[in-house]
């Protein structure tokens, strides 16, 4: 049974969605450019690219049975999936955003009768809908916000993170209408049917997440100082103790700590009387 896995073909989160399934064991054999398909070095699993904007309904269709693309995608498309895991990148708000000389600085300012421009439609009317506004909807492709300029829109929804784009073309955010992020998510039946693949992804791929944030930290510590040593060690499950074969008084001490702990460990941990001290990183924990 074969698990078939939609990977974004371009764009901005093409290249972190490869990599964190390469960092979960799933390294794609042909990465080359414009491949539809590409096996992984698992046999079971498959790839195949496409455009972010389409993974929702392949995995709402069953075309595949995983994919990974932005939770305002999910929502436009009104896709019905299993949402696993939030992939903790691509972070990016869809907000509401008029001209900044504009007298629209607040939703209460949208009136009857304004026009409203985006790429994300079915958002955007969900969003006018609970206030009952009799607004124009016009749907773009792209290059938004140019839209109030060439007096075709009062004001605009679309996508920001830096708010670059819209600090340069003098537009100012009104409201937020969703907060959204990367998520790996699952077709329903596949969830049911190929219940441990997809479950054996979900899990590596958390690992990876996991470990992205804790770094082994090792070290020697002769026998005198462990009281010490082991009094300013955070760890998970308390740190591992083990003989050192070659130095008799010497013990090797390691933990799995926080990635922002361990520069103050480090320190107090080498004037508490710990040597050779080794911060490594982590590839996957799973729990
Ligand atoms: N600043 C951002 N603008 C747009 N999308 C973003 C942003 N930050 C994160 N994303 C996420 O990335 C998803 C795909 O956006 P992206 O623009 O990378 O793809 P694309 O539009 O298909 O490619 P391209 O922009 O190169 O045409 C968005 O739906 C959203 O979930
Ligand atoms: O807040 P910022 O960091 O400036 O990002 C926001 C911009 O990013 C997206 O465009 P993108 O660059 O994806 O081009 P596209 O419109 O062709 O998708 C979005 O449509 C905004 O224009
Ligand atoms: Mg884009």
């Amino acid at each position: 049974m074969k698990l078939k896995i939609a990977v974004p073909s371009k764009g901005r989160i093409s290249d972190p969605a490869v990599k964190i399934l390469e960092k979960a064991g799933l390294g794609l054999k042909d990465a080359s450019n414009r491949k539809l398909f590409s096996e992984t070095y698992n046999k079971d699993i498959n790839v195949m690219f496409a455009r972010a904007a389409d993974i929702p309904e392949f995995i709402d269709e069953g075309i595949c049975d995983m994919g990974i693309t932005g939770y305002d995608l999910i929502e436009e498309n009104d896709a019905d999936v299993e949402i696993l895991l939030d992939l903790q990148f691509g972070q990016t708000k869809l907000v509401l955003a008029s001209p900044d000389d504009s007298p629209i600085k607040s939703k209460e300012d949208l009136k009857d009768g304004m026009t409203i421009a985006t790429e994300f439609p079915k958002l955007t009317k969900e969003y006018l809908e609970s206030d009952n506004l009799d607004i124009k909807i016009v749907k773009l492709t792209g290059s938004t916000e140019i839209a109030p300029f060439i007096g075709i829109a009062d004001a605009i929804t679309d996508l920001t993170s830096t708010g670059t784009t819209l600090n340069m073309n003098h537009l100012k955010i009104v409201d937020t209408i969703l907060e959204s992020s990367i998520k790996l998510i699952a077709n329903k039946e596949s969830y049911k049917e190929k219940k441990n693949l997809v479950e054996a992804v979900s899990t590596s791929i958390q690992g990876v997440l996991e470990a992205g944030r804790k770094k082994l930290v090792m070290m020697n510590v002769a026998k005198k100082d462990l009281c010490e040593v082991q009094k300013v060690m955070p760890a998970m499950s308390g740190p591992t103790v083990s003989e050192v074969l070659s130095k008799e008084e010497t013990m090797a001490v390691q933990a799995v700590v926080d990635e922002n702990e361990v520069f103050e460990l480090v320190n107090k941990l080498r004037n508490a009387g710990a040597r050779d001290i080794l911060v490594v990183p982590i590839e996957r924990i799973i729990q």
